[in-house]
């Protein structure tokens, strides 16, 4: 409140990704509102900065991991500092695509969870002529991996990139309300759980 200590609620997004798909892209365009074409970092980086999010005050720390020779081998590490993941593909690559179940298995293994505040991002959507991936494919593919989606082009505008993160910050701070208030939450679990066992049953039967 005014004049009172204010709490900053810290929110840790690990940026992940099998390939080009944008990640630094989408991380500068965040932080400084600009596209920039191409980076060469070998290391990882952290972005830092702050958001009002639903009137609470979000201290974001952002990481992003060199992938380009392949995933890193300390990557169960980083799943475990973060709260939450963007996972990228580019929508002109069907094998960045096709990667993302593995990874988002991964974080779910790791995180001993079904529900990890995760945003499936589809990205390079102004490259309409290259598409290897539909829409459709994305959302059908986010639904089945109890990821929230979005498409969008770090490349055209800033916009949908603030949206993603607004989004995933969002999903975060849901889980982290003390549980009277996690109604939708616990709607959630329970149509993740039905979804399981009516696949294993599928699959024993
Ligand atoms: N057309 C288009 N190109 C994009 C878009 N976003 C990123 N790119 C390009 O895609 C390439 C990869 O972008 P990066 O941000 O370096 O990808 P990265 O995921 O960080 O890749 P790694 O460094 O391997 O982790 C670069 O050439 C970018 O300019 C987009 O929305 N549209």
């Amino acid at each position: 409140g005014a004049g009172g200590a204010s709490t900053m609620l810290p929110v840790k997004v690990l940026v992940l990704g099998a390939g080009d798909t944008g990640k630094t892209a989408l991380c500068v365009r965040f932080i400084t509102k600009r596209f920039i074409g191409e980076y060469d970092h070998k290391r990882e980086m952290t972005y830092r900065c702050s958001r009002t999010v639903d009137h609470e005050d979000v201290d974001l720390e952002i990481l992003d991991l060199p992938c380009k020779d392949g995933v890193p081998a300390s990557l169960e590490s980083y799943i475990c500092w973060a709260d939450g993941f963007l996972l990228l593909y580019s929508i002109t690559q069907r094998l960045t695509f096709t990667e993302v179940p593995r990874l988002k298995a991964l974080i779910d293994k790791t995180k001993h969870s079904l529900i990890v505040p995760t945003v499936l991002v589809a990205n390079k959507a102004d490259l309409e002529v290259g598409r290897k991936v539909t829409t459709e494919e994305g959302g059908r593919l986010a639904k089945d991996l109890r990821c929230s989606f979005t498409e969008l082009s770090v490349a055209e505008a800033a916009s949908g990139v603030e949206a993603a993160v607004l989004q995933l910050i969002r999903l975060v701070l849901d889980q982290q309300r003390p549980l009277p208030d996690r109604r939708s939450y616990m709607l959630t679990v329970r149509h993740a759980l039905t979804r399981k066992l009516t696949r294993s049953k599928t699959m024993q039967w």
